[in-house]
């Protein structure tokens, strides 16, 4: 939509007074400076990158590619930073994230200056062999996309592989560096009509900052480890809630032991299976982790029976889900040494199962707020707890 807007709104840019014009000329750096320190501020370094290679990107456009395109040396820059945008989008997006001054950070800084270098040493290269026919492509169905085939094709490759990471992981920095890259891009390829570097490189910095601002709330409300929203997200929940609702406490039995069986990674795995079932439960359910292997369930205009009946359907099928151990090291070196470790289960030596135990409550005269009613589900899971555990009590 961003970018959608900003070529839309492009051709209004020429109609703006003079002084707009100069402050608008303006605030791509301005956005770069926010986005920078606002980067900075939350450690997020390949988002901080982005920001300056955008802003550096704006600059060269206006200082070197406001001619003829025919000239050598405005062609060289122009292909070099045609390759560099996808070439660096795409390195930023398969590095992992680091500390803007941490060791890593630095590398990462280094290596993206590199491979800019290789994209510009690239361009003087193919230029001098195959000379400047071969920049840019005016035969395009696009009307007026100069940007060269290989490019082209490079940004498409940066689009997929965001595309898969966003599938893979729904981060929002990956989804504001991809599209980014592809504010970027536009800006180039439609080099030759007026004020589209301007309006792209705004609208790639305000991606950048949706996705610092997105990836910031994420930090302050939802748990790294499984995904689900956290404490700090259930609280503020709890002071909205309406007059009818219900409150699930979940547990996972015997997760000590189970850590203390096949270590604390394979336990982290648990987690994340047991919240990913958790947060398709479905009935208006939200699920939070709570803290530790404790989850919480909120069901607005739920009543108890209809909470318990859904979340004991829950606790059947991750009690009957077998989780694959991936790594062979973890593995019982023979199959009666895990059978001692597991108990006489059906289970095959290179799986493990966990159950859970869930205590449900409902707002009620007895339990007037929603602490209360989270007090009476934390009793209900101790009598879960109590009881046997893998049950449903309430
Ligand atoms: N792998 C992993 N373990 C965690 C995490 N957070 C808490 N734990 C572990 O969860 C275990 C909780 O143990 P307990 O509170 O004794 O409960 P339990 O063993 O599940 O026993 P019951 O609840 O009575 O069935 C501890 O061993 C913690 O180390 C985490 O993020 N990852």
């Amino acid at each position: 939509m961003l970018l959608g807007s900003a070529l839309w709104a492009r051709p209004q840019v020429g109609s703006l007074p003079h002084d707009w014009r100069q402050l608008l000329e303006l605030l791509p750096y301005l956005l770069a400076g926010i986005n920078v320190v606002v980067a900075h501020q939350f450690g997020r370094v390949r988002l901080l990158l982005a920001a300056l290679g955008l802003a550096a990107l704006y600059w060269l456009v206006r200082t070197y590619l406001q001619v003829s395109l025919d000239d050598a040396t405005t062609a060289r820059i122009y292909l070099g930073a045609s390759f560099a945008v996808p070439v660096t989008a795409g390195f930023l997006l398969l590095v992992p994230e680091a500390g803007v001054f941490s060791r890593a950070g630095s590398l990462q800084a280094i290596a993206a200056a590199i491979l800019v270098a290789m994209c510009f040493a690239l361009s003087t290269l193919l230029l001098s062999r195959y000379g400047n026919a071969n920049v840019y492509i005016s035969a395009y169905p696009v009307e007026n996309y100069v940007a060269s085939p290989v490019a082209t094709a490079l940004v498409l490759a940066v689009c997929l592989l965001g595309l898969g990471l966003l599938l893979r992981h729904a981060r929002d920095a990956d989804a504001a560096l991809t599209l980014a890259a592809l504010c970027a891009h536009a800006g180039l390829a439609w080099l030759a009509l007026d004020n589209v570097s301007v309006v792209t490189a705004v609208a790639g910095q305000l991606c950048l900052g949706w996705g610092l601002l997105r990836s910031s709330h994420a930090m302050a409300y939802r748990d790294e480890l499984t995904g689900l929203l956290g404490r700090r997200a259930l609280n503020e929940r709890l002071r909205s809630l309406g007059r009818h609702y219900s409150i699930a406490m979940l547990d996972i039995d015997h997760f000590k032991r189970f850590n203390d069986t096949h270590g604390h990674e394979v336990g982290d795995d648990v987690l994340r299976f047991v919240a990913s079932r958790l947060q398709r439960v479905g009935h208006g359910g939200t699920a939070y982790r709570y803290g530790g292997e404790e989850f919480c369930i909120v069901f607005p205009r739920r009543g108890v029976e209809e909470c318990a009946a859904v979340l004991d359907d829950l606790r059947e099928q991750i009690a009957e889900y077998r989780l694959s151990l991936r790594d062979r090291r973890r593995r019982p070196p023979k199959p009666r040494e895990g059978t001692r470790r597991r108990g006489a289960t059906r289970l095959r030596p290179d799986q493990v199962s966990v159950t859970i135990s869930v205590g449900v409550a409902a707002r009620s005269e007895e339990y007037g707020d929603a602490p209360a009613v989270l007090e009476a589900a934390d009793a209900q899971l101790y009598r879960a707890k109590r009881g046997g555990r893998n049950r449903v009590a309430c």
